[in-house]
């Protein structure tokens, strides 16, 4: 078995005064996509905000093909091939298609053979390349923002919720995508749309009040409905 892209052992995490990732383990095997599942509030987005050096780990370990991250800037941990999708998305409205591209790319240049992949993947973003970031739809903007994160080749891909607020049709889209992009990197999916995370998954984590409250494979999730109903009891959107 080959080792694992990303380790965390042990990391808690505090915002000012408050308590909220507690001691979390997690292991994300490389190649594939991984789902981290939880509720409003969970601790989803600040796993993966500790990870990028967004916040800080008051204490544990976050190691990224064995090298020790915990404690280096955001700007270095990026360097080291982990991008970063936030549910805000990250993009700038009053640029184009293009110029939102370009900024995300090391030098400001585009390699032509990545950018086909990504028109292949988004057709949408070559049909708007010159307009503003402002005139794509949610979707869209959705598919730009997954798209700056790999304009250069990337090791791991941090996603925050991208279906949310999206129709069922583009979500059918994005499963497409995400399996295609996963071809090259691994993608460490957070979700809340258990339909969405189930058709892509390999492993899963399922995150509760800041603690992790299981890990496994996603196909003995999908096999065992007790444990599911157990699990997806912690309010997820089983109905999706
Ligand atoms: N800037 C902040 N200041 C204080 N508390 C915060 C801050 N950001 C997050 N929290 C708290 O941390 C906890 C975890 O939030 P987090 O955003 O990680 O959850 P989540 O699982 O991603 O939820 P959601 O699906 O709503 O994004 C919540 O109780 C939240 O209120």
């Amino acid at each position: 078995m080959t080792a694992p892209v990303l380790e965390l052992e042990g990391v808690s995490t505090d915002i000012a005064q408050y308590h909220i990732l507690h001691d979390i383990s997690l292991s994300v095997p490389d190649g594939g996509v991984h789902v981290l599942l939880g509720r409003n509030g969970a601790g989803k987005t600040t796993t993966l905000r500790t990870i990028m050096g967004l916040w800080r780990a008051r204490q544990g370990s976050i190691r990224f093909r064995g090298d020790e991250i915990a404690t280096l800037h955001t700007s270095d941990i990026a360097r080291k091939g982990i991008a970063f999708v936030p549910e805000n998305m990250g993009i700038f409205g009053g640029l184009t298609v293009e110029e939102n591209m370009r900024l995300a790319t090391r030098d400001g240049r585009f390699e032509k053979q990545r950018l086909d992949r990504i028109y292949a993947l988004f057709p949408a973003l070559e049909t708007f390349w010159t307009k503003s970031a402002w005139s794509l739809s949610g979707g869209q903007k959705q598919m730009l923002a997954i798209a700056r994160a790999i304009i250069e080749p990337r090791d791991l891909i941090l996603i925050d919720e991208p279906t949310k607020g999206l129709a069922p049709s583009i979500i059918l889209n994005m499963v497409d995508a995400f399996r295609e992009i996963a071809r090259e990197a691994t993608i460490l999916l957070v979700e809340q749309n258990f339909l969405f995370a189930k058709s892509l998954g390999e492993t899963v984590a399922v995150i509760d009040d800041g603690r992790i409250a299981h890990t496994g494979t996603m196909a003995d999730l999908v096999a065992d409905t007790e444990l599911q109903t157990r699990l997806l009891s912690l309010s997820l959107e089983v109905s999706q």
